[in-house]
């Protein structure tokens, strides 16, 4: 494939109108994979993304012995034996957090050292909390800068116990320690350290997957989960549509004043990033305040939504925005300011936009900068949904999460062309 340096977007001259197929949950096809895999038997799973994060974690598995087929381009066939290999390489998993956090936990049942890697970008996100929790039960792992690369000693079990970890930074620790713990030899109880959980969704998405391969995990109270040593039951899963990839869909319909059918209602979705749908359907009188950290992965679109809206809009509780593919709250702030200085701000770790429905209809080149990261990329289309002059650079980085969004977009009658370098 030829890298297209950029694209450029012309704002549609009728509201957006049609109807999508949403890719597979990234959250949740990364789960299924790493379940199935810990499964002895086969599992089906159908409607499952195909993606750059799902084939680093797929890859990574297949190192470690587990069969898994692709008989169709939203399916993948696992076949685990219940127990994992020494890999004879590095684990390279990219910009993909979920890959990186949940494989490193898992890496315990690899009766051998293991290592696992990113790309410059994961080689910046925190593991040390995820590495601290699971020292707490014996495991030997690290990791010398805090980040990947990170080096596991398996030893092929992992010993029951106590356990507490800091998810200040990410919700992925919490995951990973669950969905190791499904396969302890003893009953592990995962406890937070401090006060609350930002992106809970995501631990409650982890429990309820672990719950369809027969774990048994009880929630005690909002700050810990007990985890019994079932192990896991190979199943068949059919995988919810992408709420994070909804959003852009459910923005671009209210933008244009179209209508865009994604097939699925949005309260229907058990993703966190479907909350975002109620800032998005008051558009253009979203919320004066919105508080990110429950719906994280949707404040980039929520963010370019609002430089549209009525009122300014401030975005709280998303310090961790900082510690994603990029600083997010950076990038976006500073993107929103390429398209019209003085729209954004930072104040803390909080972002302000300063709303101007005046944008829309206006011409005002831009060359978007988007950091390698998905969701950078996709949001700022938005903006050229209504803005004469948007050109996005490095569209491919799509493929993280959504590989077919630009199509998606044409589908439904945006023109969108290479742009001159
Ligand atoms: O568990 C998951 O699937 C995810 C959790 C969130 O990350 P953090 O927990 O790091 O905030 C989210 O941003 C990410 O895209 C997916
Ligand atoms: C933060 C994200 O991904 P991850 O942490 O899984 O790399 C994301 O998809 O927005």
């Amino acid at each position: 494939m030829v890298a297209v340096p950029a694209l450029s977007i012309t704002p549609p001259t009728q509201p957006l109108r049609g109807s999508v197929e949403l890719p597979g949950s990234k959250s949740i096809t990364n789960r299924a994979l790493l379940l199935a895999a810990l499964s002895q038997g086969t599992s089906h799973l159908t409607g499952a993304l195909k993606s750059d994060d799902t084939r680093y974690m797929a890859t990574a598995l297949r190192q470690m012995g587990v069969g898994i087929e692709e008989p169709t381009a939203t399916s993948f066939v696992v076949t685990g034996s219940g127990a994992l290999t020494v890999p004879d390489a590095p684990l390279f998993l990219g910009n993909a957090g979920t890959a990186v956090r949940f494989l490193t936990a898992v890496a315990t049942y690899v009766p051998g050292p293991v290592v696992l890697d990113g790309n410059a970008h994961m080689q910046k996100r925190p593991v040390a909390p995820l590495l601290a929790a699971l020292g707490e039960l014996g495991v030997d792992v690290a990791a010398p800068t805090g980040c990947p690369p990170v080096t596991v000693q398996g030893t092929g079990h992992l010993a029951g116990g106590q356990v507490t970890i800091d998810a200040g930074l990410s919700s992925q620790y919490v995951s990973a320690m669950l969905m190791a713990a499904g396969r302890a030899d003893a009953p592990v109880e995962v406890t937070l350290q401090g006060t609350g959980l930002d992106a809970r969704g995501y631990v409650d998405l982890t429990v309820s997957a672990m719950r369809a391969f027969g774990a048994s995990v009880q929630q005690e109270g909002a700050m810990s989960w007990r985890v019994q040593p079932t192990r896991y039951t190979a199943t068949d899963l059919r995988i919810e549509p992408d709420a994070s990839a909804a959003t852009y869909l459910w923005a671009a319909a209210v933008l244009t004043d179209g209508d865009i059918d994604i097939g699925l209602a949005p309260e229907a979705f058990s993703q966190p990033d479907a909350k975002a749908f109620e800032e998005i359907s008051r558009f253009p009188h979203m919320s004066p305040e919105i508080n990110g950290s429950q719906m994280q992965d949707a404040v980039p679109t929520l963010a370019v939504l609002a430089a549209f809206n009525a009122t300014p809009v401030r975005f709280n509780g998303i310090h961790n925005l900082r510690v994603k593919e990029c600083d997010r709250i950076s990038a976006v702030c500073t993107e929103l300011n390429r398209i019209r200085s003085g729209l954004a701000r930072e104040e803390g770790d909080d972002l302000i936009v300063n709303s101007d429905p005046a944008l829309a209809g206006q011409t005002l080149p831009t060359r978007i900068e988007t950091y390698a990261d998905h969701r950078i990329a996709m949001s700022f289309a938005l903006a050229g949904l209504r803005i004469n002059g948007i050109t996005i650079l490095d569209p491919a980085c799509v493929g993280k999460t959504y590989p077919g969004y630009w199509d998606a977009l044409r589908s439904l009658g945006v023109s969108i062309s290479d742009a001159a370098s």
